[in-house]
C-alpha cells in the first residue's frame, strides 16, 4: 500500500468455519469424545459437494489442504488471492477467545466453565440470579441446547415467572425468559446484573436468550444479546480508534469486544440483513477505516444444531455475498476472510471443535502465507492500515 491512509480493511469472520488439523485439538472435547479430526469444511464438503468460486478463487481449498490435507469436493481453485491457514493459542475454543486473537490479544488466563452436573452452578450463585431477578428460584441450572431446554422448560416459565438459566461447553451463563410474559427490557437488566457476579469467575459471557410462543410453540426471538468480559488488552479496535479511524462493527463484533473500540455499530435481525449492511459498507466504509464484520448463523444456525445441508447452504450463499464484497472494494483495500474456531456438523455432540481457520485476503494479489498465528491477522491489518504494531503478531503483508 503506497498512501496508509487512503486504503481500508475489512476484516469478515465466517463465524465456526473451521478447516480441521488444530495441533492441539486432542485436548478439546465434545462430551468425552476429542476434537482431533474435527474439519468442519472438509466434512461438509464430504456430504455433498460445494460450490464456492469467489472464495476458492481466493484459495480456500488450498488453505483446507494447508491445515489439515483435506481435499474438498467442490474446492481446490488455483489461489489467486491472499490464502493461509491460522493456528489459535488461546485455551478456548470459544467465540470471544477466536476474535480477541484475531485482534491481538491472545487469552492470558483459563476460562471458567460450568460443570456437566445437575445443578451446575453454584448453590450461592443460583440464589443470588433468583433474587436478582426477584423470583424464588431459578429454572434449568443445567447444561442444554437452548433450544431444547425452552420446549422443555418453557411451561413451566410461564406458570412460575423464573428464569431459565443453563451453559454449555462454553464459558457462559444463558438466561431464557419469554418476551412478553417476563419481559425484554427485564431480562436484559437481569443479564447485567448476573454478568457483574461472573465475571469476576472468568465466566466469559452472559447471554440473554429472549423466545416468544406458547406451549408445543416456544420459539427464540432475534433479540439475543451477549455481555462479554472485556478484552484484556489492547486490540486492532482500539489501535484504529487510538489513530483517529472509523471503526465499523457489523453483527455482535461489539458484543465481542464489550462496545471498546468501536465507532458504529451496525446490527441486523439475520445475516441477510448483516450481508446487505457489509455490501453498504464496501461502498460507503471512510478511508483508512476498519471494518470489522461476524456472520453468526453458520455457528448458531447449522454448526450447534448439527445441521450438515443447512450449513451448507449457508455456504455457497455466503460465497456469492463475498463476490459481491469484493466486486465494490477500491484499489488499496485489504479484505481478509476468517473464522473463529470449529463447528463440524458431523462431529458428536452440539459444541464448537478446536480446529484452524482459513485466512483469505482480496487486494494484495496472489499470496500465499502458509501457517499463520491468529494474532498475526492484527498485525497485518495494522500494517496495512498504517497503524503502530498491534499485539505479538507478525504482519504477512
Ligand atoms: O444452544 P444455544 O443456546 O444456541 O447455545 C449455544 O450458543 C452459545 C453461545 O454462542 C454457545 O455456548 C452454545 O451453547
Ligand atoms: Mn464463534
Ligand atoms: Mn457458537
Amino acid at each position: 500500500m503506497t498512501d496508509p491512509t487512503q486504503g481500508r480493511a475489512f476484516l469478515i469472520v465466517m463465524d465456526s468455519v473451521g478447516i480441521g488439523g488444530a495441533p492441539d485439538a486432542a485436548g478439546f472435547f465434545n462430551g468425552d469424545v476429542p476434537d482431533s479430526g474435527a474439519n468442519t469444511l472438509a466434512h461438509i464438503a464430504r456430504a455433498r459437494p460445494l460450490a464456492m468460486p469467489h472464495l476458492d478463487a481466493l484459495g480456500l481449498g488450498a488453505a483446507l489442504r494447508l491445515a489439515s490435507g483435506q481435499d474438498a469436493p467442490g474446492l481446490g481453485a488455483a489461489p489467486q488471492g491472499l490464502w493461509g491457514a491460522a493456528t489459535e493459542v488461546s485455551p478456548g475454543k470459544d467465540t470471544p477467545s477466536g476474535h480477541w486473537e484475531l485482534a491481538g490479544v491472545p487469552v492470558p488466563w483459563d476460562w471458567h466453565y460450568f460443570p456437566d452436573t445437575r445443578p451446575s452452578f453454584p448453590a450461592d450463585l443460583s440464589r443470588r440470579i433468583a433474587a436478582a431477578a426477584g423470583t424464588g428460584g431459578i429454572l434449568g441450572d443445567e447444561h442444554a441446547s437452548g433450544t431444547e431446554i425452552i420446549a422443555r422448560l418453557g411451561d413451566e416459565h410461564l406458570r412460575t415467572g423464573w428464569p431459565i438459566c443453563y451453559t454449555s461447553a462454553d464459558s457462559v451463563l444463558q438466561i431464557a425468559a419469554h418476551e412478553e410474559a417476563f419481559g425484554l427490557e427485564r431480562l436484559y437488566s437481569l443479564c447485567v446484573e448476573v454478568a457483574a457476579m461472573v465475571h469476576p469467575m472468568r465466566v466469559g459471557r452472559v447471554i440473554a436468550r429472549p423466545f416468544i410462543g406458547g406451549p408445543g410453540s416456544f420459539a427464540r426471538t432475534p433479540n439475543r444479546r451477549d455481555y462479554a468480559i472485556a478484552p484484556p488488552g489492547d486490540t486492532l479496535l482500539d489501535a484504529a480508534m487510538r489513530s483517529g479511524r472509523v471503526t465499523h462493527s457489523v453483527g455482535k463484533i461489539g458484543d465481542i469486544f464489550s462496545h471498546r473500540g468501536i465507532g458504529a455499530e451496525h446490527k441486523g435481525k439475520s445475516d441477510a440483513d448483516l450481508a446487505a449492511q457489509l455490501l453498504t459498507l464496501a461502498e460507503t466504509a471512510e478511508p483508512g477505516s476498519l471494518t470489522f464484520a461476524n456472520f453468526v448463523e453458520f455457528d448458531s444456525l447449522y454448526g450447534h444444531r448439527r445441521d450438515i445441508e443447512g450449513y451448507a447452504r449457508a455456504l455457497e450463499w455466503f460465497d456469492g455475498v463475498a463476490g459481491q464484497v469484493m466486486a465494490r472494494l477500491r484499489p488499496g483495500d485489504l479484505a481478509i476472510f476468517t473464522a473463529d474456531h470449529g463447528n463440524d456438523p458431523s462431529w458428536t455432540g452440539t459444541d464448537h471443535t478446536r480446529e484452524r481457520v482459513p485466512v483469505l485476503g482480496w487486494g494484495l494479489g496472489p499470496r500465499a502465507i502458509g501457517q499463520v498465528g491468529f494474532v498475526d491477522v492484527a498485525a497485518s491489518i495494522a500494517a496495512h492500515l498504517g497503524l503502530q504494531p498491534v499485539g505479538p503478531g507478525k504482519s504477512f503483508l
